[in-house]
């Protein structure tokens, strides 16, 4: 579905002419979740955003293609990919505050990517929209079907939400509207960068399984780009090793997990933190609801392990 081949990049600006991605190449099959892992710097977010066709000022293209599909995403003219961009590749970032805006209210930022493309729901969705027959979507159109991404992002009181604006939420609250945001278009493939990195352990965990279920339900593949091997492998069925913008290994998520084949690799795998309190409280209700047992007071590490229940 997606094949990135031999992608390498420079900045322009930098007195020495190093390539900050070099010669990168992977695949996600439709339906699949494929990790990127590397330390800071490694180049998993230059790869990410120039997929996205969002190549940052001063960053040059020394080659590569990027097939999404059939269609060669690099000979796009920005146009071509203005209508790929939250409608056929949805994105969410580490932090949603920056994304969100904060003056505009909660639903309208979930319609932006419906105004820009008139075209909701994918494959699926241009049976059950006034779009769908060639016509401009209503705005009663756009609204359910924002309410509806709201629904499906887990967030109560969808119709509530639509009015508020992002400082009235959480953290956790914000990343699920990006992800109805992102998703509200169907896209085949989204990128998600970072994008549990600033949430607690308990709401990481949630979001995570959400991105899970939306990989399921939808057959959406997903990018996922982080810096820790233990999120990704709890994710990725795929996962490819970055550093210094060259590829270190490829493979499926286990495998490398069990048998790394670079120092890298192993040194990362290392350096995940052995189990703390809080994961281990997480597993103590984790066991208690699967045995339908009661919970106790003491069972509760901390707040955030209560998102369990
Ligand atoms: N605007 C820029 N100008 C010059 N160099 C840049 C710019 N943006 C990124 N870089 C460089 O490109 C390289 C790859 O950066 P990138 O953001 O892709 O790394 P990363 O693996 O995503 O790191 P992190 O996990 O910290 O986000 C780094 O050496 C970084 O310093």
């Amino acid at each position: 579905m997606l094949k990135v081949e031999n992608l390498s990049i420079h900045f322009e600006d930098r007195s020495e002419k190093e390539e900050v991605v070099k010669n990168v190449s992977f695949a996600v099959e439709a339906g699949d979740i494929l990790g990127i892992v590397g330390e800071s710097g490694s180049g998993k977010t230059m790869t990410a955003l120039t997929i996205a066709g969002l190549l940052k000022k001063h960053a040059v293209l020394d080659g590569g293609r990027i097939w999404l599909d059939d269609t060669d995403l690099l000979t796009l003219s920005e146009k071509e990919m203005r209508r790929i961009q939250g409608n056929e590749i949805g994105m969410i970032f580490q932090e949603p505050m920056t994304a969100l805006n904060p003056t505009m209210r909660i639903g309208k930022q979930v319609e932006e990517a419906l105004l820009l493309h008139d075209r909701p729901w994918g494959r699926e969705g241009r049976k059950e929209s006034g779009a769908a027959a060639g016509k401009k979507m209503t705005k009663a159109e756009r609204r359910q079907l924002a309410l509806r991404a709201l629904e499906e992002v887990e967030l109560e009181n969808p119709g509530e939400l639509y009015r508020k604006y992002p400082y009235e939420l959480s953290g956790g609250m914000r990343q699920r509207v990006m992800i109805a945001a992102a998703m509200v278009c169907r896209p085949k493939l989204l990128i998600a960068d970072e994008p549990t990195t600033a949430l607690d352990v308990g709401t990481q965990e949630s979001i995570l399984n959400l991105l899970k279920k939306l990989n399921r339900k939808y057959g959406m593949s997903i990018l996922f780009i982080s810096h820790n091997l233990r999120v990704v492998n709890t994710l990725c069925s795929r996962v490819l090793v970055m550093k210094d913008g060259q590829t270190v290994e490829e493979g499926d998520c286990r495998e490398i997990f069990e048998n790394p084949q670079s120092e890298y690799t192993r040194e990362l795998i290392a350096a995940i933190p052995a189990r703390t309190r809080e994961n281990r409280y997480y597993d103590l209700l984790r066991r208690k609801k699967k045995a339908g047992e009661p919970f106790a007071g003491k069972d509760f590490g901390s707040q955030s392990c209560k998102c369990l229940l």
